[in-house]
């Protein structure tokens, strides 16, 4: 299906796009921080599966689900806070250094990023994950010039699936709802979407914590971003 065919004809002014699982392969990067922190921590390492369950909801979680096991370990009074801090800081240490090493574009991403900026769409990333750390991995996939608008999950006052980050993007851009677009991997992405009321493309081969990304109702699934070319 043609990217016009749900867009009413025209292309969107803005692509919002998330970026872990959906213009990068990034799991990698984090399972490998993670072990390093729990070894760090004296806990058994966690691995590349049960990592990709956790992502999703920012860093901060990551590293909660991390300490406790489970995905439920963001949950408010689970982990101690004390705990948690020096996790984080031991996370964001070995994060720094391994971000974007083991890392790669999914098929079709660099494709779409260009024609869509040869037609002169306005790009951006919403992500959850950290702002410093997504500005790092844009670069080092190469790929940052595409993007005029770049939000981390602690960018504003509340991160996906809450709308804000992307009704912050729309207005920058000097977009409006109907000419926005969404595209994303996971439930965070089409919930955002929805209560923004932007229309959302969803990709299937990302983190939605182990759930069929079709039982999130997006407006159309796309194996790789350039069968919408
Ligand atoms: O860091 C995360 O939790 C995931 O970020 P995403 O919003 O790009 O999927
Ligand atoms: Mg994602």
């Amino acid at each position: 299906m043609k990217l016009t065919e749900i867009t009413a004809g025209d292309l969107p002014q803005l692509i919002m796009y998330d970026l872990d699982g959906t213009l990068v392969d990034s799991v990698p990067d984090l399972a490998i921080s993670i072990d390093a922190m729990l070894d760090d921590l004296n806990l058994p390492k966690a691995g590349e599966d049960k990592v990709r369950l956790w992502v999703g909801n920012g860093i901060p979680s990551l590293v909660k689900r991390a300490l406790v096991d489970d995905m439920a370990g963001d949950q408010p009074g689970i982990v101690n806070r004390e705990v948690f801090v020096k996790a984080y800081d031991s996370f964001k240490h070995h994060y720094a250094i391994e971000v974007g090493q083991h890392s790669h574009l999914y098929p079709g991403v660099k494709d779409f990023l260009q024609a869509m900026a040869d037609k002169g769409v306005k790009q951006a990333v919403v992500t959850n994950k950290s702002e410093i750390f997504t500005e790092k991995l844009l670069k080092l996939m190469g790929i940052d010039h595409f993007f005029e608008i770049s939000l981390g999950g602690d960018s504003l006052d509340e991160q996906k699936p809450h709308p804000l980050p992307l009704l912050h993007a729309i207005e920058k851009a000097e977009a409006s709802l109907d000419t926005a677009l969404m595209i994303g991997d996971s439930s965070n992405d089409i919930k955002a979407a929805r209560a923004a009321g932007v229309k959302v493309i969803a990709l299937p081969y990302g983190y939605n914590h182990g759930e069929p990304i079709a039982a999130s109702n997006p407006d159309l699934i796309v194996t790789t971003l350039d069968k919408l070319l």
